[in-house]
């Protein structure tokens, strides 16, 4: 579903991404583990065509993002790690601006939107300015856009940062949901190792190359550790 080929990313003389090949097929929820500085944003930033690569290639669904942008961005939802809504509109009119922008019917829009709010409890809100919301609820309205026209690619930069335990559990729950049930593939960036351990897969990513690939226990024991947390403080500390 998300395929990358030899991906290179520089800032300057600083090598952000180097040589990066992944491929993530559909219905698999895989975490991004890397600590500060390892290139998660970077990648995020190449994947939506914001940056584009010094060499290498993005697919999106069959779709190169170098050659057919619009039908490679079309599969992607994405949460960055700054906020991007309008704090001077309500939670609707955010959510609407953005499902006219996928050109979705007003109709379908308008439910996607209730069932979003609902299964993330923002929706007694619908109607209130952004600017009016806590930092968590706020988080809340950009996972709901980044799922409204059903992408089958969800980019998580750091998702969780500002929400309760709750919230976070529900937020999880729901993601796990879409990939079992909608077969989506979730891309998780994290420097939680415990927020990986949950992940189907794990790219260990490090000063912008993969350090490790597999499942949490298998990345645990690709990088020398008794456990995740402690081959990925060892290998990147
Ligand atoms: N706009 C920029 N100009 C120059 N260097 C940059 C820029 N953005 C990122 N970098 C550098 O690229 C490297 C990767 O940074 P990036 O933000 O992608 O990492 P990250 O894994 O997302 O980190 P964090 O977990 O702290 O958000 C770092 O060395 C960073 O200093």
């Amino acid at each position: 579903m998300l395929r990358t080929i030899d991906l290179t990313k520089r800032y300057g003389t600083r090598t952000a991404l180097q040589s990066l090949s992944l491929h993530l097929p559909a219905g698999q929820f895989v975490a991004l583990l890397g600590p500060n500085g390892a290139g998660k944003s970077t990648l995020f930033q190449v994947l939506t065509g914001m940056f584009a690569a010094d060499e290498g290639e993005v697919e999106v669904a069959g779709h190169s993002l170098r050659r057919s942008a619009t039908a490679a961005l079309r599969h992607i939802g994405v949460v960055f790690q700054q906020m991007s809504l309008d704090l001077d509109l309500s939670i609707r009119r955010n959510l609407l601006f953005q499902a006219d922008l996928h050109g979705l019917p007003r109709r379908l829009a308008t439910e996607r939107i209730a069932s979003a709010c609902e299964r993330l409890n923002i929706d007694a809100d619908l109607d209130r300015k952004v600017r009016e919301l806590s930092g968590g609820n706020r988080r809340k309205v950009e996972l709901a856009r980044a799922g409204l026209h059903r992408p089958a690619v969800l980019l998580m930069d750091e998702a969780t940062v500002g929400l309760d335990p709750k919230s976070r559990q529900d937020l999880l729950a729901a993601l796990h949901e879409d990939v079992r049930e909608r077969g989506v593939c979730v891309l998780w960036a994290t420097h939680r190792v415990e927020e990986a351990e949950e992940a189907d897969r794990v790219l260990v990513l490090h000063k912008g190359s993969l350090l490790a690939d597999g499942t949490p226990a298998d990345v645990g024991r690709q990088l020398g550790g008794a456990t995740l947390e402690a081959g990925f403080i060892a290998r990147t500390a």
